[in-house]
Order: C-alpha cells, then structure tokens, then sequence
C-alpha cells in the first residue's frame, strides 16, 4: 500500500494484575483506512482501543500517531491532536438540542460565519433535519448515536475512533450508521472495534482480529472470514455471507 502510515504500535500491550489483556500488538494503519477490530468477548479488542483513544495507559510498548508518541497521553490530549473519539459512554449534551450538540463540536474548528452552513449539511448527512431543535433526551437511541456522529463529522479529524458504534441498534438503524460511517471515512482514516459481523461486512475494508490479547489475523472481510483459526476461534465455524 502506498498511502503514509499514520497510526502504528510497537509491541504495545497493557497487564492488570495478573491479566495480560493485550499482550505486545504490532499494529500499522495506513492514511485513509477504514480499518475494523473483531475478536471473541475478551480477546482485548476494546483494551487496544482504550489504549489508542487515551482512556487505558499502555504498561508496555508505544503507540505513535505521525512522528509523535502517544501512548500515556490522556484522551483530551489525544483529541487535541486531531483525533475524534466515540467511546462506549456517549459523550453528547443531553439538555441541548442537536442542533446546538453540533455547534459545540464545530466552534473551535472553524469560522463562526461558516458553522451554520456546516450544520445544516451534516443535520442532512445524520437525517436529523427534522429533529435540529429537540433535545438530545428526547432522542431515540440510534439518534443519539448519530448525534454523536455527526459531531465527529462536523468537526472533521484526521482519524476518527469509534467504540461499537451499532451497539443496541435495530437492522434498519444498522445500515444507516454503516453509510454514516462510509461517510466518515470519505475524509477521515477509521478505526471500528465491533462485534456485529453483519455491520462489519456493510463497512470492512480492512479486519484485525484479536484472540486471547494478540493478532491472530489481518487482511480482507473475505479472507478472515474464511481463515479457519478465525473462524475455530470467533466464528464458531458459522458460514458468513460475503457482499
Ligand atoms: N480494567 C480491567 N481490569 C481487569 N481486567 C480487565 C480490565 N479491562 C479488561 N480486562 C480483562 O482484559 C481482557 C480483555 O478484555 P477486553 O474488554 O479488552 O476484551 P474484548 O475483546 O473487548 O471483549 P468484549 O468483546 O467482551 O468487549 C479480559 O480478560 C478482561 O476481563
């Protein structure tokens, strides 16, 4: 591939007690990537992406992001980098509209005179338009969801990483964030930590599997899905539909 790597780890694990979550994970990312991390309960998935986004401290190896180590840095710090984050706990204002969610995510990054026209877009990109003035806790799930999304659209970052982004969701409101998420990556490299093979197939470019706080395999939807480790250890040898 000959896009720039822009996200990699270097023997990056992290231990508590005497659990070795993730043991020492070489992972590249490439600019542009919309990159998906599947494993069985456990496998330490959501213990890497803790460690990339901020919210675990690696015990061991580094994480770079360009030329600049962040492994140990916090998530505000992280984010102050150009990296948007959607963790598992939602991080909207729920007394706020969506309309004003979105401007409070787009007000450090641009002109105020160029807010409202970046709103409006992404009020249509979210199919909220509808729904601009009512308030986030008036919202069903999957729209808060979006919400969420649409705040990382808006605010444009280099590499966006999401947390089980269709957690909860109907079929219907799975496919709609797996077009958001296709979105997103029209101008944001992704990283996807999922469990939902079927999301996964709507959106995978590129899959990493985790088994037992290691990289047991990577490469294509097609080829992991049909590497007989990956599908001994998650799949349970169930036949995955290909698009
Ligand atoms: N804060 C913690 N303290 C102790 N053990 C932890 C902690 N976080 C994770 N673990 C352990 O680390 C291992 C990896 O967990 P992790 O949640 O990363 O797996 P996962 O692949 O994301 O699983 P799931 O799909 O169930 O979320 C598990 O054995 C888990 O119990």
């Amino acid at each position: 591939m000959s896009a720039a790597v822009l996200l990699q780890t270097k023997k990056m694990g992290v231990s508590f007690g005497g659990v070795h979550a993730v043991k020492e994970v070489d992972f590249t990312l490439h600019e542009g990537e919309l990159r998906c991390l599947i494993g069985p309960n456990g496998a330490g998935k959501s213990t890497f992406f803790k460690m990339l986004s901020g919210q675990v401290t690696p015990s061991r190896g580094e994480c770079r992001y360009r030329d600049r180590v962040i492994s140990g840095l916090r998530p505000w710090e992280i984010a102050r980098l150009g990296i948007g984050i959607k963790t598992q706990v939602p991080s909207v204002f729920e007394g706020l509209s969506v309309r004003e969610n979105l401007w409070q995510a787009a007000a450090n990054k641009m002109a105020k005179s160029a807010v409202p026209a970046a709103i409006a877009q992404v009020l249509q990109d979210i199919g909220l338009l509808h729904l601009a003035d009512a308030t986030l806790s008036e919202l069903a799930h999957g729209q808060r969801q979006w919400v969420e999304l649409g705040m990382i659209l808006i605010s444009r970052p280099q590499l966006v990483l999401l947390d089980e982004p269709a957690a909860g969701m109907t079929h219907h409101e799975v496919r709609k964030t797996a077009e958001l998420i296709k979105a997103i990556n029209q101008q944001s490299t992704v990283v996807v930590v999922e469990h939902d093979m079927e999301f996964i197939s709507m959106i995978a470019q590129q899959v990493t599997v985790f088994n037992q706080g290691a990289v047991l395999a990577e490469g294509s939807f097609r080829d992991v899905t049909s590497n007989p480790l990956v599908k001994e250890a998650y799949l349970g040898n169930v036949e995955i539909k290909h698009a």
